[in-house]
């Protein structure tokens, strides 16, 4: 598509964030987890060609602060009423702009490359459409790329990908929904202890890569 897009990472506050890893990983390794994760995406996001800019909406200072570092522009959650909220509140602001539309990634899947959110938005129909690639267990939605920023209903959570294909079809949206076997850093997001297993390997040089590399035993469970 052609026309303004941006992308938009919501993020949960550190200390409270990847609470499914808690049986491999103890709370300090979360939040670098999470934080050498966020780096990853925005990072990456910076690096995109397609994209007018990145919105962070957060509650977290530490997250503000990162994505001033990378260039995105931070929106500050006063009040923290769930990842959907958070979510319709950006895409308020940017239809009130009149950006042409936004693209919502979630800050656990490192793995991400700017070629993968280049050809997403390559690929996303004109008018006023969805493109959708879901997490790699078929549930999550990974990327959610709408336009114009306001027009689908968010339903993040548990199986929000059928959900989102159903809301997008209840809309009249041109629908794309993507293989996640296309995308295979965006549909790698880490929920579960097994999602790490491997990631290392996967990774180029990046921060998360050198968190795992730099933690001797990082992958073994915590007693
Ligand atoms: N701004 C904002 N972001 C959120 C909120 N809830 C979740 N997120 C973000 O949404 C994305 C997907 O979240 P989840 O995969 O559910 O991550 P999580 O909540 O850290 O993981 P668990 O604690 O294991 O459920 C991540 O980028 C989270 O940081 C929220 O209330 N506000
Ligand atoms: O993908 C979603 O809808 C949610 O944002 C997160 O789901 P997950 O926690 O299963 O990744």
């Amino acid at each position: 598509m052609d026309g303004t897009v941006y992308a938009v990472v919501p993020v949960k506050d550190f200390a409270l964030a990847k609470q499914r890893l808690a049986p491999a990983l103890s709370a300090d390794q979360r939040r670098d987890l999470v934080r050498a994760m966020l780096c990853d995406v925005l990072e990456t996001l910076a690096a995109s060609t397609r994209l007018a800019g990145t919105i962070v909406i957060t509650a977290d200072p530490q997250a503000g602060l990162l994505a001033r570092h990378y260039g995105a522009r931070l929106l500050f959650e006063r009040q923290v009423r769930g990842l959907n909220a958070a979510v319709a509140n950006v895409a308020t602001r940017l239809a009130a702009e009149q950006r042409a539309g936004m693209l919502i990634l979630p800050s656990d899947i490192p793995g991400v490359s700017a070629a993968e959110i280049d050809r997403l938005v390559a690929a996303h129909p004109p008018g006023r459409a969805v493109s959708l690639v879901p997490a790699h267990d078929g549930q999550g939605t990974n990327a959610l790329l709408v336009s114009p920023p306001a027009a689908l209903r968010f339903a993040f959570g548990p199986l929000s990908f059928p959900l989102h294909v159903t809301l997008a079809q209840e809309a009249g949206l041109a629908l794309r929904c993507h293989d996640a076997a296309d995308f295979p850093g965006l549909a790698h997001d880490i929920d579960q202890p097994a999602d790490l297993a491997g990631l290392a390997r996967l990774l180029p040089a990046s921060h998360t890569r050198r968190l795992l590399e730099r933690h001797d035993g990082f992958l073994s469970p915590t007693p």
